[in-house]
Parts: C-alpha cells; structure tokens; sequence
C-alpha cells in the first residue's frame, strides 16, 4: 500500500443540539481524525469515535491519542502492510484500546479503496445501494418535548425511533409514546442504566411492544443480561457488552440477547465487525450499525458496512444535518424517504474539507511510517 504518513488531528466540534444519556449530557465533539497518506498523495481518513470522557467505555479521546502516539502507530512503522486486513494483525498484541485501533484501520481501509478505485461499501462486499436510517433521540426533560422529537422524526421519515431511558425516565414516559404513536417501530436504549433488581420494570416494558431494549443491564455484562432476556418477550439488543466477535458468539451462544448493535470503533475496526456481521448473518441474528456522534467521516464508514446484507435494521445512521451546523464533508450525507444512498465513488465517497479540518484542528502529530 506505500504507507508513508499517519497523521492524528484533535477536533472539537459543537453539536447542533445537546444529546443526553443516562450516562451524561454531551454539546460538543472532542474527537480525533486520522488520517493515511500514501506515497502518491492519496489520503484515507479514519475517525476515533471516543467521547471526551470514558462514560461509554474505558477510552476517551486523550487516551485514544495516547494509545495512538505512543502504542498503536509505532507498531506500524517499518512494517508491511499490504491489505487493511493487516492492521488489525500487526495490532493484535495490543489489548483492548478498541477505539483507537479502529481509528487507523478505518482510515487504511478509506485509503486501500482508493487506491483500487472502489467504492468503501465495494471493498467491504456490500450488497446494497440504499440502507434504511434511524434516529436516536437523547433523554428529554419533559414528555412533551420527547413526543414532539418522535413526531418530528415520523414525519422526517426515519425507519424507526430509538428513545433513551433512564431511571426515572423509562415506563411512564415511553407509556405516554406509545399511546401517541401505537403503530411505530420504536426501541429503547438503556446504556447500562439498570440492574437484574429492575426487572419489574422490564416486564412491564415488555407490554408496549418495543422492537428491542438495548443494553439494559452492566457495560460488560452478558450473564445477568441472560437472565433478563429469559424473563421478558422483548428482544435485548447488546451494544456496549460486546467488544469483539468472540463476546458476540459467548452472549448469543449464552442468550444474553436476540440483537447485536455493531459499531466499528467498539469493536476495534472494520475486520473485526466484518466478523460479528457474518457470524449474526450466519445465525440469522438482527444486526444494525450503532452511532456514536460521528462527523461526516465516521458516519460515512457507518453507511459503507451497513450496505451489508447481514445489518437487517435500520441503525443510527442519521444526516449530517442532525448532529452539525457544518459537516467536515461535503456533499453532506442526506437522507431520502427514510434512506441514506451508499456511495460508488471511491473510498468513503465524500471529499473531506481538507480546510475546514485544519481550522477545527486543535493540535495534530505526524508519524512517519517508512
Ligand atoms: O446518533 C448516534 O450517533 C447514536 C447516538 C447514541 O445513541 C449513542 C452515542 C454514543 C454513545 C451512546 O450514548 C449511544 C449509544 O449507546 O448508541
Ligand atoms: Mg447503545
């Protein structure tokens, strides 16, 4: 591949609307751009997807560049990498630090299809050329204000309506949803707010015929997550317990879940998901391609492995328009009918503001690589 630079840019992004979890109010993106050059000027772009604080997962940007400087590129310098696949070889020893690996095989990947002049979506073996879009809507203080966000997003025309609960904002609220909107497909997502001691709550969920709750129970938990699907007739779907092909398999094989919520930069990069896609494909489990605020560039790696056959449900993969005064790529990613069109230009299938990145550039490092 000619690998001659990597180059790790810091970012902070103001959101176009704060999003809030049960874990955290977020207003802005403190993220990291990587970028692969190659020895013909060619570029690939990868994102690391980590939040400023590590309330999601144990990564955080700062840790993510840490890792990056400090661990993860060095291993790449001098080494040869002639297929992106390599990357997540050369980068094996490295425990965990999910994020920050996915960060620069993306980008590898945007710049090996490039290089062969195929769409990202070909290079991954996508099947299609338009991949249904979901909204995920963050915690609102009010009810109103939450059926005024699912009535807006009907009407927008997404494929279905992921809602955040929290304690304290869970059963009544997605009571008063239902009500107002009986036919929609809806789903809820806990980010590990809750325990087994909740499971009350979850049978009383089970009556308002969700399509999944995601992530109810512990971050790294797929054993009490068990004893809850055998409980209750609503799917769980898993996002933040599974870090790898191998947890997918554990959970399914244990009946953690029904659904698996893939996300490149958790699961440590495209190869790795490529394998949690073809193992639910296999298994006929549901799979969609989870969100994590991404700018253009992420979202667009979204996009590409969502064309696979093996994501069945719409995943968060909401416009440019939803999360960003200005994306940093241009055209923006738009949506159709509740459709996003899967790019057949070459790599990502977006240009990158190459200047605007380097205005929201806070700081950057170069590694030289040959
Ligand atoms: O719209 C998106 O990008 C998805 C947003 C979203 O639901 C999440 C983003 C980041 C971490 C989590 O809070 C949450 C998730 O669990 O998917
Ligand atoms: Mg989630």
């Amino acid at each position: 591949m000619n690998l001659t630079s990597i180059t790790v840019r810091r970012l902070t992004l103001e959101m176009r609307t704060p999003f809030t979890t049960s874990f955290g109010t977020q207003t802005h993106r403190d993220l990291l751009i990587v970028e692969a050059h190659d020895d013909a000027g060619t570029v690939g772009y990868g994102e690391c997807v980590a939040g400023a604080e590590p309330t999601y997962s144990e990564e955080a940007t700062s840790t993510c560049e840490v890792a990056l400087a400090e661990y993860i590129l060095p291993r790449l310098q001098n080494a040869d990498v002639n297929h992106p696949e390599d990357i997540s070889r050369l980068l094996a020893p490295i425990k965990r630090n999910n994020m920050a690996k996915a960060s620069i095989e993306g980008a590898v990947w945007d710049l090996w299809a490039k290089q062969q002049g195929i769409s990202l979506a070909e290079a991954l073996k996508g099947t299609k050329s338009r991949v249904d879009v979901g909204l995920s809507i963050g915690i609102k203080p009010t009810d109103a204000e939450l059926i005024e966000a699912v009535g807006d997003a009907v009407n927008a025309g997404y494929r279905r309506i992921k809602i955040k609960i929290a304690p304290g904002r869970d059963l009544d609220m997605m009571r008063a949803v239902r009500r107002e909107f009986p036919e929609t497909p809806i789903m809820v997502d806990a980010n590990s707010a809750y325990t087994l001691n909740d499971r009350d709550l979850f049978t009383a969920l089970d009556d308002l015929d969700l399509m999944m709750i995601e992530q109810p129970l512990g971050h790294d938990d797929i054993v009490d997550h068990r004893h809850l699907q055998a409980a209750i007739r609503t799917p769980i779907c898993l996002d933040e317990s599974i870090h790898s092909v191998d947890d997918a398999r554990k959970a399914l094989e244990l009946g953690s879940g029904k659904i698996i919520n893939i996300k490149i930069g958790r699961v440590g990069g495209i190869a790795e998901a490529l394998k949690i896609e073809k193992l639910c494909r296999n298994a006929g489990v549901d799979a969609w391609c989870g969100g994590m605020l991404e700018t253009g560039i992420g979202r667009a790696h979204n996009v590409a492995i969502a064309s696979l056959a093996g994501f069945t449900l719409p995943g968060d993969t909401a416009p440019s328009a939803r999360y960003w005064h200005e994306d940093i790529i241009s055209p923006e990613v738009t949506m159709n009918d509740g459709q996003i069109e899967v790019p057949t230009t070459p790599g990502l299938g977006y240009e990158v503001k190459t200047s605007m990145l380097e205005e929201l550039t806070t700081r950057k490092f170069t590694v030289e690589l040959s």
